[in-house]
């Protein structure tokens, strides 16, 4: 008789939203959250408020501040993975070394870059209320950028679509349609 095997259990996995403030990260990943049913955090809820403070009065964060900011974001995401969960993060992970340390968490790590035009991005982020973070820090949140690299485990997704095709075509590339 054959004998029954138990399917493997699923690690829990963690779906990063990552670019540049205006790229779309919270909108995109609102949809995520709604296709996945997976919890979801706000990367800005993790900041300090020296943090939103510093960039309401539009001086860029320097990596001293966005170390803590990284370690909390990393150490819900390993809780999560404890009790078996996956989420979805949004965060800007501008930095390699920003993403390596989002990839000690527990589980496996994937990001999805949203990447595209700087002057899309900026429009957005003129015709978007209610938000701290004022355009006038787009050129330093490029210019700290370090585009997800191919062998980091995700993938880049062009912005200049609806958000409902970006939804998509990161589920279908991830294999989680
Ligand atoms: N694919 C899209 N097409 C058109 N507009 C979009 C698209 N994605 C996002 N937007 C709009 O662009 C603006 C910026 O998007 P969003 O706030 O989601 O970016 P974000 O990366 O989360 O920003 P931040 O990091 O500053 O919080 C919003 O007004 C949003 O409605
Ligand atoms: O790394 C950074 O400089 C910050 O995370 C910013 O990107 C903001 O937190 C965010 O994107 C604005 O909402």
């Amino acid at each position: 008789m054959e004998a029954e095997v138990e399917p493997m259990p699923q690690e829990p996995t963690h779906l990063v939203v990552m670019g540049v403030s205006g790229s779309g990260k919270s909108t995109i990943a609102e949809l995520l959250r709604k296709r996945l049913g997976w919890d979801f955090a706000e990367a800005d809820e993790f900041h300090p408020e020296a943090n939103i403070r510093k960039m309401t009065q539009g001086t860029a964060l320097t990596d001293e501040d966005r170390w803590p900011w990284l370690r909390a974001m990393q150490a819900w995401m390993t809780e999560h993975a404890a009790v078996g969960e996956s989420t979805i993060v949004t965060c800007s992970a501008l930095k390699r070394t920003y993403r390596d340390l989002l990839r000690e968490a527990d589980g496996v790590v994937l990001f999805v870059h949203l990447d595209g035009d700087p002057a899309v991005i900026g429009e957005r982020m003129e015709h978007r209320s209610g938000h701290f973070m004022p355009k006038s820090l787009l050129p330093d949140q490029l210019n700290t950028l370090e585009p997800l690299a191919p062998d980091e485990g995700g993938i880049r997704v062009s912005i200049e679509q609806t958000p409902e095709e970006i939804a998509n075509e990161t589920l279908e590339r991830l294999g989680l349609a």
